[in-house]
């Protein structure tokens, strides 16, 4: 009874240890990704001035967490004395004092025989014991409860996880799979072609509308467009890190890594910590290369960007943190030599050479061409537009319209859609592209043998006014903890184990032990037991003393070992 009413009642009051452990893995993942941005932004924030903004926004952060903890300290502190007290010390001190107490009150007399008294002092020792035990037992027990609690905290974040995981390469899959029933889907060809797709930002905005359009092998497309008007999120699209809500992609390597068929260089230059000789042949690692990057490569490869002097300035073998040592338009052009080594059919250059001269870039974009490999460059500049003979613009409100390059002398541009300009965004995009167009004019003017007209072959549909947009469900990860029950099941699915797996397998070794050590166990108390006999045939006067030193030994173990 006394068991149960406690066991009860303090269940009753225990903290939801859970939801605060739940909490506090959330609150340092907050706190060491503000360290972690401004590591990677130190200098801009430097040039700045902004740490005192930084700090404000890491202390309150570091302030919230640490008071967190303090609370879950707390808590767990004044729970664990009260749960320690009640279902440990005081229970076995209160049971020991009733088994005992016959005894010295002289209410419990031994046999006069040798045999009657070892019986007697036998029983003794047996239910104090076993009560020590119980306790014991029950104070784990209770220990246990509480750290399967804080357990089924990790545990729902990490379910969560895998939830959230499974659910976007679920997306993802559905893309990929031909059988979509909503129709939407990417399939593997030669060219790259978006028929109908539809550019949705996860926040549900539609960026580009029902866009068509067909790329070849060998031609160039240049896109064009105002700031957020989702030039970069159509290869986010492409590339399957956004779903595709609707529409059909047809591209090379479906399936494969974006990189093998279609090379991405970004604006934001990536340099992976690392020799340089790691630097042009990544992402791949050196056992994953198929054809192996010589020396005089290397400076074939550096040369192109006219970056051969950092063959010099760095031994070959020294590991380099190259986004710390090299300026940003030295970055980028890092970036684009990596596109010389892996001579991609489509290269992605998102605004890649915007940090580099004027000059390096239209040599670059000749150096590709040459390569044999399609350009599809997302740029600001005009001055690219000569390399490139389809002209995608987007309006940044779904709008767009497609211009092709034809090889007689005058220029024609016929107006689109982005002409009825009904906001500012429009007139911005139109602005935009009649920079490209006059761009283009004069450069046919200047190189007669270089003239050509355009013709705008596509545009987008209309928009219905009042048309309501399906936004596509990104999964995302959930803040506050869930309730106890299902954290409990969220840790059963991720803990236990299949008996026949690898983490199985080790389970059943551990409980083997157990059990292997629980039967040793078994056997020294038994020879305690002999022992004991032994001790108390020999007829001894201070065997009662040395027998009731054992009892109390046992308990002051237990007490101890459990403090
Ligand atoms: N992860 C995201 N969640 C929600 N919205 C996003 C996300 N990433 C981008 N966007 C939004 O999508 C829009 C288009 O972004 P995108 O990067 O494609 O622009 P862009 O045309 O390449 O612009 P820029 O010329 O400035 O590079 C922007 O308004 C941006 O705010």
């Amino acid at each position: 009874g006394y068991i149960l009413v406690a066991g009860g009642a303090i269940r009753n009051f225990s903290p939801a240890f859970g939801k605060m452990k739940s909490t506090e893995q959330h609150l340092e993942g907050e706190y060491r990704q503000l360290h972690s941005r401004l590591r990677t932004h130190a200098e801009s924030v430097a040039f700045y001035g902004g740490e005192k903004r930084e700090e404000y926004h890491i202390m309150h952060r570091f302030r919230a967490l640490v008071g967190h903890l303090k609370h879950v300290l707390h808590e767990n502190w004044w729970f664990g004395m009260i749960q320690d007290f009640f279902l440990k010390y005081f229970g076995a001190t209160v049971a020991v004092v009733l088994i005992i107490e016959p005894f010295f009150s002289g209410d419990l007399r031994p046999d006069s025989s040798t045999l009657g008294r070892a019986d007697m002092l036998s029983n003794l020792r047996y239910h104090t014991s076993v009560i020590i035990a119980l306790f014991q037992s029950l104070g784990t027990l209770s220990i246990s409860s509480r750290r399967l609690n804080i357990l089924s905290g990790y545990a729902d974040r990490i379910r969560e996880l895998l939830d959230v995981s499974r659910e976007l390469s679920g997306v993802r899959d559905r893309s990929l799979n031909h059988s979509s029933s909503v129709g939407n889907y990417i399939s593997e060809a030669n060219h790259i072609e978006f028929s109908g797709v539809k550019v949705v930002t996860p926040a549900g905005n539609v960026l580009v509308d029902d866009l068509t359009l067909r790329v070849e092998t060998g031609s160039n497309l240049l896109i064009t467009g105002p700031n957020g008007s989702g030039k970069s999120s159509l290869f986010r699209v492409l590339g399957g890190l956004w779903p595709l809500v609707s529409g059909h992609i047809v591209k090379p390597g479906v399936g494969s890594d974006l990189n093998k068929e279609i090379f991405y260089v970004p604006q934001r230059p990536y340099t992976a910590v690392g020799t340089l000789r790691e630097q042009l042949i990544y992402p791949l690692t050196a056992d994953q290369e198929t054809e192996p990057l010589s020396y005089d490569g290397m400076v074939d490869l550096l040369k192109n960007v006219d970056l051969e002097y950092l063959l010099e300035r760095y031994p070959l073998d020294k590991e380099v943190n190259w986004g710390d040592e090299l300026s940003l338009g030295e970055q980028q052009r890092l970036g684009m030599a990596r596109l010389f080594y892996h001579k991609p059919k489509f290269a992605i250059l998102d605004e890649c050479t915007s940090a580099v001269t004027i000059d390096m870039e239209e040599r670059f974009c000749k150096k590709v061409r040459a390569m044999g490999t399609s350009c599809i460059t997302i740029s600001h500049r005009p001055a690219l537009v000569a390399f490139h003979n389809i002209v995608l613009s987007l309006d940044g409100e779904g709008g767009w319209d497609v211009q092709h390059r034809r090889d007689d002398s005058s220029f024609y541009t016929e107006e689109s859609e982005l002409t009825s300009l009904e906001t500012e965004r429009k007139s911005d995009a139109l602005t935009v592209q009649r920079a490209f167009m006059n761009r283009a004019k004069s450069n046919a003017s200047l190189r007669s043998k270089d003239s050509y007209s355009t013709k705008v072959i596509a545009t987008s549909p209309k928009l219905e006014t009042g048309q309501t947009v399906r936004t596509p469900v990104i999964p995302h990860l959930q803040c506050s903890p869930r309730p106890l029950p299902l954290r409990a099941a969220a840790m059963l699915k991720i803990l236990v184990p299949k008996l026949l797996d690898k983490q199985g397998g080790q389970l059943l070794a551990v409980a083997l032990l157990i059990f292997s050590r629980t039967v040793i166990s078994d056997r020294i108390a038994s020879l305690n037991g002999w022992f004991l006999q032994y001790l108390l045939l020999s007829e001894e006067p201070h065997i009662k003393f040395c027998l009731i030193y054992l009892i109390f030994r046992d308990y002051c173990e237990v007490c101890l070992g459990a403090g």
